[in-house]
This record gives C-alpha cells, sequence and structure tokens, in this order.
C-alpha cells in the first residue's frame, strides 16, 4: 500500500533536468513521482528579461542555503575572485535550477562531440531527443527556442561584420559546421522573456494529482540496503529536521554537478581514501566520483570604447545612468559568437575537424575579478565604472581538468571545486586563440582602446561557471560513475540524470545537452519499467496456466501403497500420478 512516504520514483533536483524528469515520469499518471529540491517556485522576476536575472541575484544573494555554498578555487588565477557576499557563488537553488539565472544561449554540442559520449548517446541517436525538448525553433518542442536573441546591441554587428570580413562565414551556429560567426539561438521568447526549465516543464505537471513536489528539502544520504538503494534522507530546512522517503522503483539524481556527486559521498560512495579522510563508511569505492571536471576555459579581452555601450544601458543597480533604453534588458550578455579550429589542434588531431576555440562577444566591460562568473558578468563593484566590450576567448577541449572534494562528513560543510591552471599544451592554443582574436578585432570597426588589464596571459584563463564529467558515464567503474544507462556502478535502483554525467568538454554551455539526455533518461527509466512489468505479468500468467498442486492425504497413500510402504515406495507413487495427471504442454 502506497503512503505519502512511498513513491515509484524519487527525484532528488528539480533543476533543468529534475524539471524534465519530473515531468515526463509523471506523465501517463500510473507512477507516483516525488520531486525534491531546495527551494520552491521561483521569484516572478526570474520570468522577465535575461539580464534582469542576473540583478537579481546580485541583489538577493539567493544562493545562501547552509552546505550549498561551493567553494570554487583556481591556483594561479592571477585575479581575486569577487567575495562571495556580493555574487552568490553557486547555482540557483529554485525550481529551474541553474536556467533561471542563465543568459538564455542555446548553443549545441557538435554532433563529433556526442559521438564520442557512448554507447546509446551519439548525435544520430540523440537527435529526436533534442527535436523532443526544443524542436525547430519555435515551431515544435516543450522549451521555446528562439533562432537569434530578442535583442542585439549595436557593438554586436559591427563585431559579426569584423569577423565576417576576416573570413568567418556567417549562419546559423546550430546547424553550421566549422568556421562561422553568428548570433545565437536563445531560450527567449520574442519579447525577451526568458524560458526556463520551471515554466517549460515543471509548471504544466504541477495539478498531476500522481506528482509531489516537495521544497524547502535538501537531499543530504541515500538509504542504502546493501546494494539496492531505498530511499532518501533529506532535511527540511524550515524546521533543521531530518526525514525520510522511500521509492519503490528507482532513486533519480538530478541535483547538478556538484551536488549530485556530493549526495554520492555522503551516502559513502566516492573514492574511498576521500571517504576514509572523513570517517565515512565506504559502500562503494567509486574512483572517478567528483573527478573529471570539465568547464571550458576563457580570458576575457576588453577594449574602451566611446560609443554607447550596454554597461550604460543598464540602469541601476549595475549602472549608475539610468536606462535609456529598456530593451536592453532583454541582452543574453553574449551576444554573439565567433569559432574556428585552431592551427594548433589541427597539426595534433588531424583527423577532427570540429571547431575548439570560441571567441564570445559582450557589448560591456568584463573584468578578469568576475572569474569564475559567480553571477557577476561584469567583474567591477557595481556601479559599474568601464564602458567597454569584451570577447571572451573560450578554448573548448583543454587538457586542464578539475575535481570536487568534500572536507566533512557533515551536508553543512561545502564542498570545493578546484579548476586547475592550463597546461603547457593548453597554453600554446591559448597563445594561438589571443594572438588571432587580437588579429582581427584589433583594429575592426569596432573601434576602441585594448584593456592592459593582464587579460589574455597564461594566469588569466578562468573556468566557465558550467561544469560536466564529475559523474561521468562510461563502461568501467574505475574510470566513470554511471553505466551507458545512467545506472550508478554496482548499485541497483539509483541512476544519475544532470550535467554531472556528460563525459565530454565542449566550449558551450551544456543546457541543450542537459534537457535532451534527460528528455532520454525518462525513456530509458520508463522503458526498464515497462520490461520488469512484462516479464512480471508473463510470470504470473506462467503460474496461472499451472494446475493447482493436489493435495493428498496419508490415507488416501496408504490406500494407494499398501499400509507398509515405505517412504521411498510413496515418493515413487506420487512421482508416478503427478505426471500421469499434469496436462501434456
Ligand atoms: C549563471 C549560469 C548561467 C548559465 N547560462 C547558460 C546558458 O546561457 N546556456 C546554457 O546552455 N547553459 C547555461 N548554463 C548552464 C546550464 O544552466 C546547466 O548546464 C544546467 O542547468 C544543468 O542542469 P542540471 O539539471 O544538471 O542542474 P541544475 O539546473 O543546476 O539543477 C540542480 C537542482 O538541484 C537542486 N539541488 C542541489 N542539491 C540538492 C539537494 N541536496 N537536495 C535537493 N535539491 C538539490 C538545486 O536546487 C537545483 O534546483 C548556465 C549556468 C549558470 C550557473
Amino acid at each position: 500500500k502506497k503512503s505519502h512516504r512511498l513513491y515509484d520514483y524519487i527525484i532528488v533536483g528539480g533543476g533543468a533536468a529534475g524539471a524534465v524528469l519530473a515531468n515526463r515520469l509523471s506523465e501517463s499518471g500510473k507512477q507516483s513521482v516525488l520531486l525534491l529540491n531546495v527551494a520552491g517556485t521561483p521569484p516572478d522576476a526570474y520570468n522577465g528579461p535575461v539580464l534582469l536575472s542576473d540583478e537579481f541575484i546580485v541583489k538577493k544573494n539567493l544562493t545562501a542555503t547552509q552546505g550549498l555554498q561551493l567553494q570554487i578555487i583556481q591556483p594561479g588565477y592571477s585575479a581575486k575572485a569577487f567575495p562571495v557576499s556580493k555574487t552568490g557563488s553557486s547555482p540557483a537553488r529554485w525550481l529551474g535550477g541553474s536556467t533561471l539565472p542563465g543568459l538564455s544561449l542555446y548553443l549545441k554540442d557538435h554532433p563529433e562531440i556526442l559521438d564520442e559520449w557512448g554507447d546509446g548517446w551519439n548525435w544520430t541517436e540523440m537527435r529526436d531527443y533534442f527535436d523532443k525538448c526544443c524542436g525547430d525553433y519555435g515551431a515544435s518542442g516543450v522549451y521555446h527556442i528562439s533562432k537569434e536573441p530578442a535583442y542585439t546591441h549595436p557593438l554586436t554587428n559591427d563585431f559579426i561584420a569584423a569577423a565576417e570580413a576576416a573570413g568567418f562565414p556567417k549562419g546559423d551556429l546550430n546547424t553550421l559546421h566549422g568556421k562561422a560567426v553568428g548570433l545565437p539561438a536563445t531560450t527567449q521568447y520574442e519579447d525577451g522573456t526568458k524560458v526556463h526549465a520551471y515554466n517549460a516543464y515543471l509548471y504544466p505537471a504541477l495539478g498531476r494529482p500522481n506528482l509531489k513536489v516537495l521544497d524547502g528539502a535538501r537531499a543530504d544520504r541515500l538509504l542504502m540496503d546493501r546494494d539496492r538503494c531505498k530511499g532518501v534522507v533529506y532535511r527540511e530546512l524550515a524546521t533543521k529536521t531530518d526525514h525520510v522517503i522511500y521509492a519503490n522503483r528507482e532513486v533519480v539524481l538530478s541535483a547538478g554537478y556538484v551536488y549530485t556527486p556530493r549526495l554520492l559521498f555522503l551516502s559513502g560512495m566516492g573514492p574511498k581514501r576521500e571517504l576514509d579522510a572523513v570517517g565515512l563508511p565506504v559502500l562503494h569505492d567509486l574512483p572517478a566520483m567528483g573527478k573529471h571536471v570539465t568547464s571550458a576555459r576563457y580570458s576575457p579581452l576588453s577594449w574602451r570604447t566611446d560609443k554607447p555601450s550596454l554597461t550604460h544601458m543598464l540602469g541601476p543597480p549595475i549602472s549608475p545612468i539610468a536606462s535609456q533604453l529598456p530593451d536592453a534588458y532583454q541582452s543574453t550578455g553574449q551576444e554573439a559568437f565567433a569559432r574556428y579550429r585552431s592551427t594548433f589542434s589541427s597539426m595534433k588531431r588531424p583527423l577532427e575537424n570540429r571547431s575548439d576555440v570560441v571567441f564570445s562577444f559582450l557589448p560591456m566591460y568584463q573584468a578578469l575579478e568576475s572569474a569564475p562568473l559567480q553571477f557577476s558578468l561584469q567583474g567591477e563593484p557595481w556601479p559599474l565604472q568601464t564602458n567597454g566590450y569584451t570577447i571572451l576567448v573560450t578554448l573548448g577541449e583543454t587538457e586542464a581538468d578539475g575535481e570536487i572534494t568534500f572536507p566533512s562528513a557533515s551536508p553543512d560543510v561545502s564542498p570545493v571545486l578546484t579548476h586547475r591552471p592550463l597546461t603547457d599544451e593548453d597554453w600554446k592554443l591559448a597563445e594561438e586563440a589571443v594572438t588571432y582574436a587580437m588579429t582581427v578585432w584589433n583594429n575592426s570597426a569596432l573601434g576602441g582602446t585594448f584593456i592592459g588589464n593582464g587579460a589574455g596571459r597564461r594566469n588569466a584563463f578562468s573556468a566557465v561557471y558550467d561544469g560536466r564529467g564529475s559523474c561521468r558515464m562510461g563502461p568501467d567503474r574505475s574510470d566513470s560513475v554511471v553505466d551507458f544507462n545512467l545506472r550508478v556502478h554496482g548499485v541497483q535502483g539509483l541512476r544519475i540524470a544532470d550535467g554531472s554525467v556528460i563525459p565530454r568538454p565542449s566550449p558551450y554551455f551544456a543546457l541543450p545537452e542537459v534537457l535532451a539526455l534527460a528528455e532520454r533518461a525518462a525513456d530509458l527509466i520508463l522503458k526498464t519499467e515497462r520490461h520488469e512489468v512484462e516479464t512480471q505479468n508473463h510470470r504470473v500468467e506462467m503460474d496461472r496456466k499451472k494446475p493447482a498442486l493436489e493435495t493428498i492425504s496419508i490415507e488416501r497413500l496408504k490406500q494407494e501403497c499398501g499400509k507398509s510402504a515405505s517412504l521411498y515406495e510413496m515418493l515413487t507413487w506420487l512421482e508416478a500420478h503427478h505426471s500421469a495427471t499434469e496436462p501434456a504442454k
């Protein structure tokens, strides 16, 4: 019998992936689904135009939940990061997760990158799932995608013109392959309002009686029965009390690339040595858990300009000047992209041809201090002073990776994310990319004076704030955390479906891949259930067809075999009798 503490599926985390799963797993009405998330319905401001969200986060510092204030360390990075108290330090906690503060860019990984994910995840197999969630630019799909941003600053057009003059073909960055320049597709409606995972996927499902959303809840531990995950222990943040919920079928982790590994770790699943170090019992040694974090590395080259920039147009609290053009709020911040394949990579890996360097254009100044972009686009204190524009030189595939570590066995202590500095090989690539960017844009129609703030140097490449790979998929437990069906290696009833399982890096942010991955995860989960139900039904049917066991009394046995028959004689008779009465097959 089901009670309010027992659900078919428990989903931990209601961000991009969790919202998709909650919708899809509850869609037929047959399964009971619980979605557990740190915070509840996002404030209306998040439906607003893109940059308003950034401003709003800064004002409210929404990320202060205990134990969920990620510390980001970048050894060797030159600039001191913005203080956490001003910018917040880790993805949003509301339902909708990181899609709420997101910049609304919708740029898919190159198909060649998907082809390297592994069994079942290549571009051809994933294409239907991309279509299912995001469709064809507003014509279909759950998540509305516009072909171009709702707003583009005049400087952005100058950036594109300069790239075209330097030989970058202009076009749709999601369909053109190779070298290209263009405006990004966006998760925006035409009037600039933002599409996020809460309004696209979760809100339409909220009325379903079989879907329960539990917010104000921080999942702290998985309930394990040997190798099987049975449920989740969570903390009700308002009352500081702990509770348990049980899963009839599966627990799905969608708490993102930082907190999904943290939940495994607190449950005794992770690198043995690290669990030992904080005194947690080791349930499963998972050496790859928290390792192999990939985040693109970038450096913000900026030019001072006399022309009006977005900085001037934003208005308080970001800029001292009141916004003259409210459309500026519809900017995605990064308004245009140019990409190419470096000579360095072409020589190193001649058989590959995907672009590995991306130049993103912001019609505003971005200081080094913004790294690693902890929700601060600008990187100088408010109100902003510098009038300029910026090109982020972004390296999509570096040798430098990162790791997430956990200094304590307590869920009240925040994890630590370390992004390693560029390797010598990465630096060769970076040097080429910076020189190329300077050649193309230094004397372009954009004008302006280069700001010598150290950007472009080896110690001025930071990681972006999006990550992948901390629980990556793969065939082998020593090197990955989940298999290609997203099941945690060696554990039953537990899958991971979020950005943490993506095994390959990219120059772009991961939202398109996370949504498509979650769509496929829902299919995998429901297919498993259908298969198990069919097997069970088959068993029941077979049992039904079997003749009911005939009860034979001792008296009858004596009659049939004689009063002094031995036990052996009686068994022989029983066997013969059974064969004679069994129906022919
Ligand atoms: C500031 C910012 C801007 C971005 N901009 C873009 C962009 O323009 N384009 C793009 O493609 N991508 C962008 N991204 C990346 C994109 O948003 C992420 O790749 C995507 O949201 C990841 O989805 P997810 O489901 O893995 O995690 P998330 O969306 O981060 O969701 C995780 C959820 O888990 C919940 N949670 C965490 N821990 C617990 C716990 N212990 N118990 C219960 N709930 C928990 C959180 O509250 C959150 O709701 C951006 C990311 C950030 C941070």
